[in-house]
C-alpha cells in the first residue's frame, strides 16, 4: 500500500474565546477588545490536487510551487507515484515527473480524499497495471458510481471488488490507454466527476466530449479545471451543457498554487463574529476559487473586505466586522464546501437564517447536513437540516463538545463557536490536518 498517514485522533480542544468576548450566542454578549490579526493559510486543496494530476498526465516535469502539504495532498501523491510518476520535494517546491505506462499490481490509498478518489481511476485506466483503490470507512459511502460507470463508457475496464457497487474497494484493469469519445454524465452528486473527466480528457484518443445530466454543483471548481487545463496547453469548450476536451499534449514548467480561499474561510468569518480586523495575506485578486465569493458575503453580513497592499508588495485582504451579524437566506450550491463554517458563524445572527442548494453535503466528509444540525442543536441551537440545507435561528449556544466526524472542516466550524462561547470542546482538532495541518497554532495565533 502507498504510505498515507491514517486518520489521526487527537484529545479535544477548547477552542479559544475571542478576547474580551462575554456571555453566550445571541446578542447577549458584549464585544470588546476586537481583532487584529494577519494570517497566511496554506494552497489550496483542489489547485494543488488539480496541478500535481495535470503534472503527470505532462510530457515533462512540472514544478509545482507553493503546493499544499496536508493529508490529501499526500495521498494524491501517493497515488500518482504508484502509478509511475516521481514526486520531488525541492527547496522551491514539489517535481512532478510523468506517469509511466508500468505493468503488474498496485495499490492506490484514497484516504478521504475526494480529489483523489474521483481523480485519480482515469490516470490509472491511461497505463497497463492492475490498480487497486481503497480508503477510509468514509469514502465507501461517498458517491463515485456515476464517474465510474462514465469512465467503462469511455473504455475503461473497473471492477467492482466486493463492496457497494461502484464505490471502493475497486480495480481498475489497466490497458494502455482510452479511446474516448462522448458520455453523458449526472454530476449532480459532485462536481468532481465532472472535473475528473476532463482534466484526464486530453490523454484520450479522441477526447472527451461529456453531455451533462442534471445540474452540477460547484460550479467555481469547474471553471478552475478549465482554467488549469488550458494553462498545461489542452483546449476545453463548453457550451451549455457540453463540454469537449479534444486530445492535446500537456506541458508546463512551472506552476504556482494560491492559498486555500475557503481554507481562509473561518478566518474571514472571525471578524464577523467576534469584531476587529483579520487579514489574509496573498488573497489574489483574480481567482476561480470558490472561496472568493467570501468577499461578497462579508459586505452582505455587514462587514468589509477590501485589498490592500502588503510592505512587500502583495496582495493581502482585509476583513473587518463589528461582531454583529444579521441573518440570511443562502443559496450555497457553487460553494457548498464553505457550509460548515458559514452555519457556525449564522448561529450569531440576530435573525433567522436560511441555507439551501447544498444536498450533495450529505455525500461530503460526512452528512454534513446532519452533523452540522445535530451538533450545533446539541450546543443549544434552533438548527435543522432541510432536504437541500439548513435553517437557523437565533438561540443562546452553552459550553458543550463539538463532534467533528473526521471532517476538517466541522473542526473549523467549531473553531468560530468558540469565538464566542466559552467551552467548546472540539473532538479530535487534528482530522483538520485534511487540508490545513498547523489550523489550531494559526487560530490561536490569530485570536493573541
Ligand atoms: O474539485 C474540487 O477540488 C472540489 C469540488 C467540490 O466537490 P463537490 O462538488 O463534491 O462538492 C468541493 O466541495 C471539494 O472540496 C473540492
Ligand atoms: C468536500 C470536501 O473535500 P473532498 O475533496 O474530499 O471532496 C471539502 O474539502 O470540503
Amino acid at each position: 500500500m502507498p504510505s498515507d498517514d491514517p486518520v489521526p485522533t487527537t484529545s479535544p480542544w477548547t477552542a479559544p474565546t475571542a478576547p474580551h468576548a462575554q456571555g453566550t450566542a445571541g446578542g447577549d454578549g458584549t464585544l470588546g477588545g476586537a481583532l487584529d490579526a494577519t494570517v497566511r493559510v496554506p494552497g489550496s486543496k483542489s489547485i494543488t490536487n488539480r496541478a500535481y494530476v495535470l503534472a503527470a498526465l505532462s510530457t515533462g516535469p512540472t514544478l509545482v510551487r507553493e503546493p499544499l502539504d496536508s493529508r490529501d495532498a499526500r495521498l494524491m501523491l501517493g497515488a500518482l507515484t504508484a502509478l509511475g510518476a516521481t514526486a520531488e520535494h525541492t527547496p522551491d517546491g514539489v517535481r512532478i515527473s510523468p506517469l509511466t505506462p508500468g505493468s503488474g499490481e498496485t495499490d492506490v490509498a484514497l484516504g478521504n480524499a475526494g480529489t483523489v478518489a474521483r481523480f485519480t481511476p482515469a490516470p490509472a485506466a491511461l497505463g497497463n497495471r492492475t490498480v487497486h483503490f481503497d480508503g477510509d470507512a468514509a469514502i465507501r459511502h461517498r458517491p463515485l458510481s456515476p464517474l465510474l460507470d462514465a469512465l467503462r463508457d469511455l473504455g475503461a475496464d473497473v471492477a467492482d471488488e466486493g463492496g457497494r457497487p461502484g464505490a471502493p474497494p475497486f480495480t481498475v484493469h489497466g490497458h494502455g490507454g482510452l479511446t474516448g469519445g462522448e458520455v453523458d454524465l449526472d454530476s449532480s452528486a459532485s462536481s468532481q466527476f465532472l472535473s475528473a473527466l476532463l482534466l484526464a480528457a486530453p490523454a484520450f484518443e479522441r477526447g472527451v466530449t461529456v453531455r451533462l445530466v442534471g445540474t452540477v454543483p460547484s460550479e467555481p471548481h469547474i471553471a478552475m479545471t478549465l482554467d488549469m487545463l488550458r494553462r498545461f496547453g489542452a483546449a476545453p469548450e463548453r457550451h451549455g451543457r457540453e463540454v469537449h476536451v479534444p486530445p492535446a499534449t500537456l506541458t508546463l514548467a512551472d506552476y504556482t498554487v494560491e492559498p486555500d480561499l475557503s481554507t481562509a474561510a473561518p478566518f474571514v468569518a472571525a471578524p464577523l463574529v467576534a469584531g476587529g480586523t483579520v487579514r489574509i495575506a496573498g488573497w489574489p485578486r483574480e481567482t476561480t476559487q470558490p472561496g472568493d465569493w467570501l468577499r461578497s458575503l462579508v459586505a452582505e453580513l455587514g462587514g468589509e473586505a477590501v485589498f490592500e497592499r502588503a510592505p512587500d508588495g502583495s496582495d493581502l485582504l482585509r476583513v473587518t466586522g463589528s461582531g454583529h451579524l444579521p441573518g440570511r437566506e443562502l443559496d450555497l450550491h457553487e460553494v457548498g464546501e464553505l457550509t460548515p463554517v458559514i452555519a457556525a458563524m449564522l448561529c450569531f445572527a440576530d435573525g433567522p437564517s436560511r441555507i439551501s442548494g447544498v444536498a450533495h453535503l450529505r455525500g461530503h466528509e460526512t452528512d454534513r447536513l446532519t452533523a452540522l444540525a445535530t451538533e450545533l442543536t446539541a450546543l443549544g441551537g434552533d438548527v435543522t437540516d432541510t432536504a437541500d440545507g439548513l435553517v437557523i435561528r437565533p438561540a443562546p449556544l452553552r459550553a458543550g463538545t463539538f463532534h467533528t466526524y473526521d471532517d476538517h472542516r466541522l473542526v473549523m466550524a467549531g473553531a468560530v463557536l468558540g469565538l464566542r462561547v466559552r467551552g467548546i470542546e472540539v473532538e479530535n482538532p487534528a482530522t483538520v490536518g485534511k487540508t490545513f495541518p498547523g489550523f489550531v497554532d494559526a487560530w490561536h495565533a490569530v485570536l493573541g
